[in-house]
């Protein structure tokens, strides 16, 4: 394949004369290329997301309901082609790529409806002769940063409720993953959503998001990637005071009590653990079992982490692919390497693949007598790292599972459901599964506590970030 991407500005697709190459994580092969703006590029593209926004934000909510729902049936009919290109750029097998671009398009369905219940109210006033009405209003030009480990739904996630809300787009996807993005638009241009509401602009990170950051005309930015990029991120929105969604990194907690049912807790760690290789911010992260049921979790765990087998994603008997780059497979055999020193038990994998060509792959790890001091227990992993520790009180398991700085998702298994409340009720993070390793929905609000964000995306909350409140006082 030999993709050549161009950017999306207003109603033109423009190359450039810097280009980026996009490879394969799974072999190291030449996927093709990506147009590098300039920062006039990304100075274009807000012009044209400014010039198109009164004219989309006047449209009636039924009208942009109807352009996101043929957008929904284009990317349904083409959902093999998406999943294939995400595949190829981003590595996680075929099955799971199909299943985001379903997951991806759930979004742009939800919001569809949902901008048309942007409901204001009338309070009651204090005087007979004033009346209080409440009304909602686009924000106006948004910027969306996304990251590579999930190139369909990240964008969708925040432009279906932007575009609902009657917001205009400045899109930059990552530079690891830019095919999906910049095919998803090619489809928003053929479901008729006029030039210069969805805008894509590919090229060097930081020049695109300082010309976005000094813009004042950008009135929110939505990013999701590392909490290290969100704050800085958050900083440069300060100086035109920006509307911020930050959706950033996480270090889930997996609790299993005495009281669990150990093959459904196993096959919920699996699940939560090893999904796109563990690159996911919501991935667990350290799994806490209660010491008189550690050694059958380990062993049931055993046996179903040595079955996932690892490749490329287009085969379709893989369940693990590559990692995004070399750098995120060293990141994990380091963190190995740290806890097997710290006296950890590698119980299955624990080695870089290396019978797989130049791809970024490694081995689908199960790790036994784990101690908080393993940096696996306090830094994100971001890879396919199951470590075990144990525990021998609920009060204990809490306080280890708050004693974080992340606070994103976390996931308790036990059949007491009196338990499973209490717990829930004391965790400090966004997003509990109870006896759920894939909570993540549309209609359900998905962000974080402390460094693990701002906002919410999804469910009637993820709308509420692309409008301003208005406050109308009539004197009679
Ligand atoms: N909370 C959430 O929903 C998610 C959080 N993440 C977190 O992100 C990390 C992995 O994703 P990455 O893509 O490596 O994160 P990253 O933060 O390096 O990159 C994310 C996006 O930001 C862009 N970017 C990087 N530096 C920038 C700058 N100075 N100005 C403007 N844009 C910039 C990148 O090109 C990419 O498009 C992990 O820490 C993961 O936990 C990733 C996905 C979802
Ligand atoms: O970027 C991510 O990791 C996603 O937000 C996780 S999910 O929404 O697919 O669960």
């Amino acid at each position: 394949m030999n993709k050549q991407g161009k950017l999306r500005i207003g109603s033109s697709w423009r190359d450039t004369n810097e280009h980026m190459e996009v490879r394969n994580p799974a072999n190291g092969e030449r996927i093709g290329h990506i147009a590098q703006a300039t920062e006039a590029d990304a100075q274009a593209a807000v012009d044209a997301a400014y010039q198109a926004f009164s004219k989309w934000s006047a449209l009636p909510a039924n009208e942009r309901s109807t352009l996101l729902l043929k957008w929904h049936a284009l990317i349904a009919e083409h959902r093999e082609e998406l999943a294939e290109i995400m595949t190829l750029e981003q590595g996680k097998p075929l099955q799971e790529a199909a299943g985001e671009i379903d997951y991806a398009n759930s979004f742009i369905q939800w919001y569809a409806e949902e901008g048309k219940r942007v409901y204001g109210e009338t309070i009651p006033a204090s005087s007979a002769n004033k009346r209080i009405w409440v009304t909602k209003q686009p924000v106006g030009v948004a910027a969306l940063i996304t990251p590579w480990n999930f190139p369909a739904s990240m964008i969708t996630r925040k432009a279906a409720p932007a575009l609902a809300a009657g917001c205009t787009v400045v899109i930059k996807p990552s530079e690891e993953t830019p095919f999906t993005a910049l095919r998803l638009a090619e489809l928003a241009e053929e479901a008729g959503i006029p030039a210069g509401v969805i805008n894509i602009v590919t090229g060097v990170p930081g020049e695109i998001g300082g010309v976005w950051q000094r813009d004042a005309r950008v009135r929110k930015l939505s990013f999701t990637g590392s909490t290290r990029i969100g704050k800085e991120l958050m900083k440069g929105a300060a100086d035109t005071m920006k509307k911020l969604s930050l959706e950033l990194g996480g270090h889930a907690p997996f609790i299993v009590t005495e009281h669990a049912d150990l093959r459904k807790a196993v096959d919920g760690m699996i699940a939560s653990k090893f999904r796109n290789g563990g690159q996911t911010c919501v991935c667990t992260n350290r799994i806490y079992v209660h010491e008189s049921v550690a050694d059958r979790f380990v062993q049931l765990a055993a046996d179903k982490v040595a079955e996932l087998k690892v490749g490329n994603g287009l085969d379709e008997e893989t369940d693990i692919g590559p990692l995004i780059n070399a750098a995120a497979v060293d990141k994990v055999l380091a963190q190995i390497e740290d806890a097997r020193s710290k006296g950890a038990r590698v119980l299955v994998g624990g080695e870089r693949v290396t019978d797989l060509g130049n791809g970024h792959f490694v081995q689908p790890t199960l790790l036994a007598d784990v101690t908080d001091d393993m940096v696996c227990m306090s830094e994100e992993t971001f890879g396919p790292l199951a470590p075990v520790t144990t525990f021998r009180t609920i009060d204990e398991a809490i306080e280890r599972a708050n004693g974080s700085p992340y606070g994103l998702a976390a996931y308790v298994f036990t059949e007491q459901i009196s338990e499973a409340v209490q717990i829930a009720e004391r965790l400090e993070f966004g997003i509990i599964g109870l006896n759920d390793p894939l909570p993540s929905t549309a209609q359900a609000p998905f962000g974080g506590f402390k460094e693990s964000g701002v906002g919410r995306e999804g469910g009637r909350y993820g709308i509420e970030e692309y409008l301003e409140v208005k406050y109308i006082s009539l004197g009679l």
